[in-house]
């Protein structure tokens, strides 16, 4: 065990527990599902019923989002009768927050009593196949800025979390991922439902065309600037986890494109599936099959 100093911000049991409990304080119900919601998918977070808010400056230990297209608030309610909690708007690393501090809202799912985790994301389509629109149910990850030592699990392990050495070969729960592309099917989505591999890098530039060219021969199919801490996270503390990436843009891989990745295209493709995102989600969350509906 490292020296208690080297604990890094937002990343400790103590001070994630005090969020949860005072979050806690102020609710009738403990939620069951955890939900990210990604740039321009924040309109999931609207669609919860007997909603309670809380503005993230609100939070105690909360960082806050910075994002256009993050609004920065944390939605509690139900979906179809299953008690969640939304994060309308997450943090990333290119926002300069430690990885530890931008992967504290995950904990706080957890000690709250969140048992599965939903996240979305928007990302760039590597996979020559995809469209923009397409969503891309994740079954792995490549962890790029792991390669660098960037780990919300670098520093003491918090053994009351997880072990020190937590396995990712099982990180996007398989059953899940069936579940997935029957819902898809039920609702007709099979057509721009698809499956594959998230890569995340620190952004916030976009990846050069060779960046894309690579990415795409080390077999990732979809690129972005999430996620991947707050599955680390989560399956360390042993909540199941399902990901999406809604495919917001093609990535350029090409001298002669005229294209350019931007966020204003990225908060329109999230606008114009939003609709299907929010039926999807709901119908997926009311299938999870959890024992209870969290309330006490
Ligand atoms: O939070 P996500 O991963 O959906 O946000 C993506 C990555 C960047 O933050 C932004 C780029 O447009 O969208
Ligand atoms: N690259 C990285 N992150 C992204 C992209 C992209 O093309 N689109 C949305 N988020």
């Amino acid at each position: 065990m490292l020296p208690e100093s080297n604990a890094a911000p937002g990343y400790m049991y103590d001070e994630c527990k005090a969020t949860a409990d005072w979050l806690l304080s102020q609710l009738s119900m403990r939620p069951l599902v955890g939900i990210v919601c990604g740039s321009g998918l924040g309109g999931l977070a609207d669609s919860l019923k007997n909603q309670v808010v809380f503005k993230y400056s609100d939070i105690p230990n909360f960082p806050k989002s910075t994002v256009h297209g993050h609004a920065g608030r944390l939605v509690f309610g139900t979906l179809k009768g299953t008690s969640c909690v939304c994060m309308q708007g997450r943090f990333h690393l290119y926002e300069g927050y430690p990885v530890q501090k931008i992967t504290l809202p995950i904990r706080v799912f957890n000690l709250m009593g969140v048992e599965t985790v939903i996240l979305t994301n928007a990302a760039g389509g590597l996979n020559q196949d995809y469209r923009v629109g397409d969503v891309m149910i994740i079954k792995d990850h490549i962890n790029m800025p792991g390669f660098a030592g960037i780990n919300p699990l670098a520093g003491p392990n918090e053994d009351r979390f997880g072990v020190r050495f937590p396995c990712m070969s099982d990180a996007y729960n398989r059953k899940l991922v069936r579940l997935a592309h029957e819902v898809g099917a039920e609702l007709g989505f099979d057509e721009f439902l698809r499956e594959g591999v998230y890569c995340m890098l620190g952004g916030p530039s976009f990846e050069t065309i060779a960046e894309c060219r690579m990415l795409n021969k080390l077999g990732a199919d979809a690129v972005g600037m999430s996620t991947v801490h707050e599955v680390i996270v989560a399956r360390h503390c042993g909540m199941r986890v399902f990901a999406m990436s809604l495919i917001s843009n093609r990535s350029v891989m090409d001298y002669e494109s005229e294209e350019r990745a931007n966020h204003e295209e990225v908060l329109q493709t999230g606008d114009d599936r939003a609709k299907q995102l929010e039926v999807f989600v709901a119908t997926f969350v009311s299938r999870l099959g959890h024992a209870s509906n969290g309330t006490h």
